[in-house]
């Protein structure tokens, strides 16, 4: 189990992954302020209507100034609710944005993510990707044009003081104390985020486990185990979400209280105003309504720092995730068109993270363009550990992996892979056709040449009668296919398009010994002048190559022709 935290620490920078996407979008977001602006001004207008309609319609009896000024106000009322509605889909459409931009970005750094990198398990890296949502939500919400709004309370508290005087203390007074609750509670909520998050992605983690393998774990009787794993998870997440939710409300009760004591307030002092003919009744009622309207923002921004605590938090982690390092060279990757097909391990040592021993250690191995190679040897030894460095997918501790005489670091990797076909030990599918799972959208794999790979790997025999064959959707995994009919259609996929290089790691193991022969006949053919690693533990299939390796707790121990190390080998164990 990995036992590395899930959780990064440290690093607050902003980052280009989010920064540029939000620059990219500043056009929308200057529409959202100018929209915003023009409410707020909006808003002092119901407040100086209130007051003309008491100073100076109510006593002169002017009905006909009510009705002008009316028909005015139905003007504002109208332009107000269509410029809430535009900030609403400007916001919507800036979140959008820029939610896609960095799902875009998140995705192909996760394809990119160098394996000795990856934190976590799948669950919390899932759980990870999915914290992208808490950043759309903060960045598309509506919310977030309360700071637009903030310049506007002192916009706000200045006609209260020209039309209150001494009552815009009040609400003035309430500032302070709204802020103040806001940065107290801060740091107990990014606490609080910080550790529902992580419950979150045990969470996930469980989920993700029990659902992958489902069948396995009703097999084996893990359920009860699981169980207990997804109670405790629970538990342990609705508390944090508890609390989180309960620190976030304190600022917001603040405000909402410190709202109505102001308000109560403007009123209370506003009557001995009023007395004293210090004020007018409009002025009174405007300052009230004003007063409201001060304060609103404060709620809201309030609203915005609980948010900002639990975005803070998701955006670390997915920092974290971005700034881990991506394969491939860091300058202008080489971009292979061709191979010829030399592999060759110079001096190489691998250990896996976190691992004590090393997998492989000082292997110095050279295949010729168009040698086929068996690996032989017993359980753990190295082989499956070979062919992951040959592909890139690890980088060695020690010494050079090259193709082609060209460290395999300085290419491409997704170019490079797809120039090679590779059988790996585990034959998971991706969910989709069983024609997509083959092609993988590749321009090289026609339909030909799809058909030509199932007739060699046996997937034809199979999938080429019955009426949707090729069109049949796989679940993700390729569940619904037996284990063999599995790695046949890896061997198509393998095969297809011809590449110059063939990794196949246990590709009949699945196989009855009639399957597996018949697919070494119609192999043969097929893997002549190509380079061939072939890893296995059945001397059959050995029939494919001229060579052998045999690996011994990550060494090379043997290394001939076929026939030499195999008849070596049936000595040692007569002896
Ligand atoms: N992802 C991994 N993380 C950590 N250690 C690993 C990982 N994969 C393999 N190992 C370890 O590396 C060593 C070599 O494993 P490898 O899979 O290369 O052996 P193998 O010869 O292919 O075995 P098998 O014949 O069972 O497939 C083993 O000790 C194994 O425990």
């Amino acid at each position: 189990m990995n036992e590395e935290p899930l959780l990064a620490t440290g690093k607050r920078r902003f980052a280009p992954w989010l920064i540029e996407p939000m620059m990219r979008n500043r056009g929308i977001y200057m529409k959202v302020a100018v929209a915003a602006a023009l409410i707020n001004i909006f808003a002092l207008v119901s407040a100086l209507f209130t007051m003309t309609v008491y100073d100076r319609i109510v006593p002169n009896d002017g009905a006909a100034s009510l009705v002008g000024l009316s028909i005015g106000l139905v003007f504002v009322i109208i332009f107000d609710f269509v410029l809430r509605l535009l900030r609403v889909y400007f916001v919507d459409v800036a979140g959008a944005n820029i939610d896609h931009d960095v799902g875009e970005t998140l995705f192909a750094k996760l394809l990119a993510l160098r394996l000795d990198h990856r934190r976590g398990s799948t669950g919390a890296l899932t759980g990870l990707m999915r914290e992208l949502e808490t950043l759309r939500d903060f960045f598309a919400s509506v919310t977030l044009t309360a700071l637009i709004d903030v310049p506007f309370i002192f916009v706000t508290l200045t006609v209260i003081a020209m039309l209150g005087g001494v009552l815009v203390f009040l609400p003035l007074a309430m500032i302070p104390v709204v802020i103040l609750s806001g940065i107290l509670t801060t740091p107990a909520l990014d606490r609080m985020s910080s550790r529902s998050l992580g419950d979150g992605l045990l969470k996930q983690t469980v989920l993700v486990e029990t659902i992958g393998s489902l069948e396995t774990v009703k097999a084996i009787g893990a359920g009860p185990m699981l169980s207990g794993r997804w109670q405790k998870a629970l538990i342990s997440h609705s508390e944090s979400s508890l609390g989180q939710r309960l620190i976030s409300s304190i600022p917001m009760t603040v405000a909402n209280s410190a709202s109505t004591i102001a308000y109560c307030g403007i009123i209370i002092v506003g009557v001995g105003l009023l007395r004293s003919n210090e004020i007018t009744t409009g002025a009174l009622l405007a300052c009230s309504i004003l007063c409201g309207r001060a304060l609103a923002p404060l709620a809201q921004i309030a609203t915005l720092l609980s948010r900002l605590s639990a975005t803070r938090v998701a955006y670390r982690q997915i920092n974290a995730l971005m700034d881990a390092p991506s394969e491939g060279p860091q300058g202008d990757a080489l971009h292979p068109g061709v191979l010829r097909g030399q592999i060759e391990l110079r001096n190489v040592g691998f250990r896996y993270p976190g691992s004590p021993e090393k997998a492989l250690e000082q292997v110095n191995l050279t295949i010729a363009p168009g040698e086929r190679v068996g690996f032989l040897g017993r359980v753990g030894s190295g082989k499956s550990t070979l062919a992951r460095l040959v592909l890139g997918l690890y980088e060695p501790e020690d010494g050079v992996v090259m193709i082609d005489g060209i460290d395999v670091r300085q290419y491409d990797p997704n170019e490079l892979r797809r120039l090679i076909g590779a059988g790996m030990q585990d034959n998971v599918l991706i969910a989709g056709t069983v024609r997509q799972n083959i092609c993988l959208d590749r321009a090289v794999v026609d339909q030909d040449e799809m058909i030509r790979a199932t007739e060699i790997s046996g997937t034809h025999r199979f999938m080429g009668p019955i009426t949707n064959g090729y069109d049949l959707r796989l679940t993700d995994r390729g569940d619904g296919l037996s284990g063999g009919q599995r790695q046949s259609i890896a061997i198509a996929r393998a095969l297809a398009g011809r590449p110059q290089i063939l990794i196949f790691d246990e590709p009949s193991s699945s196989m009855d010994a009639q399957t597996e022969a018949e697919l070494i006949t119609r192999l043969h053919p097929e893997v002549q002048g190509r380079t061939l690693m072939l890893i296995t533990h059945r001397t059959s299939l050995l029939a494919l190559v001229d060579r052998i390796v045999v690996l011994d707790k990550g060494r090379i121990v043997a290394d001939g022709p076929r026939d030499a190390v195999l008849q070596k080998l049936t000595r040692g164990k007569a002896a």
